[in-house]
């Protein structure tokens, strides 16, 4: 690669050593003179070694005049008069902000300072400084907030205040801030009356289920705009223009967690402030041909339908509600019966237990431009031609302890794998997991492998399948509304401890499906995927610590450019 012209480099100082600073259009690099002039002359490879570090220009959150209160506060009562002195001779400085990233995807914001005596200077490498990030078009300028301040510990308010506005502020993102009063407050809101030509992006704070509801905002509106009538199941939708960035507060976050890696907000403000882009899947949820919802997470028939709908009356236990409830469902150990109709993916879509996790920069997850127009009308072909004879679609009848359609990983603190641990972010495909009747002890172990390293998948009792459209049919019991009234759900064998149905007045050999956390009002639906129709303020888990600098060393090898000032 050509190496890039230096844009400025000075001698200037730094925790009171001289260090050489160099920027070009990627890299701000600096190294302390005398130390790696006495030792070895050459420099790691590496973003950052003892005596040299580098940060890439992307990753710079701001720039700024150091005032004098900030210089010294740091230091200790020992070096307190040396400081003195020094900033007697060196009063002009700036701090550069940037990305460090620590533990387990986790970033925070880093500091520097540089000293000089010279004020011009310092203005020059702001102004610079400043210049180059203004080239970085996707960064946001303004966005508009959302928090439910009911959200998981109840804590979105707070975390909000404390630990992203002052980050904004930083970046100079102008942010106008709307507490929720309601639920759907967000959605209504977002829908009808926001005006979105103001902002480059719309955040969110708070759970998943907040997340939906900003998800349902953003598509419908961007539909009624398009003139897309979103009641047909096979509408082309169109892509939100908009971005969407979540700062975690809520019960599971597992969009956050799968898209980023960890669950923290400092480490989601970054991603905003840096303008980061996921695409991601969007599922449309159809029951005869009228729209119900929109998935992106999981969409959960039997156990995890049957814990939301226990644990909605126990929102007032926060987080712990799931565990409870999670229990409770698992003890009861319902079954249901149906069919399910799906039209499986491409093959160059992977397959859910090859072990190719989605990761940032996924080539499964790439759009291929070329023969991506011929595929789809390939496919739209194979599947009009198939629609009379159900050919393309396969059918499994059962009886199902869970049936659940992964679009991403839903990787989250519980299960750092997630449910689908193979499932990509923007394939257009869900992956349908079917955990058909099985023991107590079975369903368990199934379970805790959700947990540890094992392959959940591996039971005879389990089949996973990677589709672009599916249909679930509960099975129609012909006595069912003679039944109802005393019946309670099929059972494997076991009498009920406690069951969710018992008291439910419909159908009680049906469950019911969870999209995303809530509850929907049919179990008869029809599921297709969306490619890529919404994109994240995210950019996937990364592989490890990513060190996609170029060798700062080539920074110092360069000719000077004509902005090189040197103290
Ligand atoms: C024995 C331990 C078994 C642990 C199994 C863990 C599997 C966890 C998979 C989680 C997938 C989560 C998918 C995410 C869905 C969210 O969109 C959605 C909404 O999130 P929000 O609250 O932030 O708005 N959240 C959920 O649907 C919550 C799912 C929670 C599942 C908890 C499962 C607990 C199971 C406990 C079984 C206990 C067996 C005990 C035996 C004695
Ligand atoms: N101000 C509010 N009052 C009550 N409910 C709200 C409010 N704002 C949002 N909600 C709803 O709260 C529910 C849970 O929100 P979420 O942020 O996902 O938290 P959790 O992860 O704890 O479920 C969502 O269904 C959302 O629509
Ligand atoms: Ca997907």
């Amino acid at each position: 690669m050509e190496p890039q012209a230096r844009l400025l480099s000075a001698i200037l100082f730094h925790k009171h050593r001289q260090v050489e600073v160099a920027l070009n259009r990627s890299v701000l690099a600096w190294k302390e003179i005398e130390r790696s002039r006495k030792r070895s002359p050459g420099i790691s490879n590496s973003a950052e070694t003892a005596h040299s570090h580098a940060v890439q220009v992307c990753e710079i959150v701001a720039v700024c005049k150091t005032k004098d209160d900030d210089q010294d506060s740091k230091e200790t009562m020992k070096s307190q008069k040396k400081a003195k002195q020094h900033s007697h001779l060196y009063p002009h400085a700036f701090t550069v902000s940037y990305i460090r990233r620590t533990r387990q995807h986790q970033w925070r914001c880093g500091d520097v300072t540089f000293h000089s005596a010279n004020q011009g200077l310092c203005e020059q490498w702001i102004h610079v400084i400043n210049e180059q990030l203004s080239l970085l078009t996707n960064r946001p300028k303004s966005l508009l907030v959302y928090i439910n301040p009911y959200g998981g510990k109840r804590h979105g308010r707070r975390i909000y205040e404390q630990k992203v506005a002052p980050l904004f502020r930083r970046a100079c993102i102008l942010a106008d801030v709307i507490v929720t009063e309601r639920a759907n407050h967000a959605r209504d809101h977002l829908k009808t009356e926001a005006n979105l030509d103001k902002y480059d992006g719309v955040v969110c704070v708070g759970g998943d289920g907040m997340f939906s509801e900003i998800l349902h905002g953003l598509v419908t509106r961007t539909q009624t705009d398009n003139r897309v009538d979103q009641n047909q199941p096979d509408a082309e939708l169109v892509p939100c223009s908009l971005h969407i960035g979540i700062i975690p507060a809520g019960s599971t976050d597992c969009i956050c967690f799968a898209t980023v890696g960890t669950n923290d907000p400092v480490t989601s403000a970054l991603h905003i402030i840096v303008g980061d882009s996921q695409p991601m899947d969007v599922c449309s949820v159809h029951h005869n041909d009228i729209f119900l919802r929109y998935s992106v997470s999981l969409l959960g028939y039997g156990f995890y339908g049957d814990i939301l709908t226990d644990s909605e009356r126990k929102r007032w236990l926060g987080p712990a509600r799931y565990d409870l409830s999670g229990v409770k469902t698992f003890l009861s150990h319902n079954y249901y019966e149906g069919s399910i109709s799906f039209l499986p993916a491409e093959n160059n879509k992977g397959d859910p237990r090859d072990k190719l996790q989605c990761r940032s920069g996924c080539r499964i997850c790439q759009p291929k431009p070329s023969s991506k127009d011929t595929q789809w009308e390939i496919s739209e072909e194979k599947e009009k031609s198939d629609k009379d004879g159900m050919g393309g679609w396969s059918v499994i009848r059962g009886k199902f302890i869970a049936i659940n359609a992964a679009s991403m990983s839903c990787a989250c603190p519980r299960s750092p794998r997630g449910l689908s641990p193979s499932a990509h972010l923007a394939d257009g495909t869900t992956d349908l997991i079917l955990v058909r009747k099985c023991s107590r002890l079975n369903f368990l172990r199934h379970l805790l492998q959700h947990t540890n390293k094992e392959d959940q998948f591996d039971h005879s009792f389990v089949e996973v399948h990677r589709v672009r459209k599916f249909r679930f049919q509960p099975r129609q019991h012909e006595l069912d509304s003679l039944e109802d009234l005393s019946d309670s759900p099929k059972k494997t064998g076991f009498s009920p401890i406690c069951s969710a149905q018992t008291t439910c007045n419909y159908s009680t050999s049906h469950s019911s499906w969870t999209s995303d956390g809530e509850i929907l009002p049919h179990a008869a639906i029809q599921v297709s995927v969306h490619g890529q129709l919404i994109r994240l303020f995210a950019r996937g888990i990364e592989e490890q610590q990513q060190c996609v600098l170029e060798d700062p060393c080539t920074l110092w090898a360069l000719e000077p450019s004509t902005y090189q000032s040197v103290d």
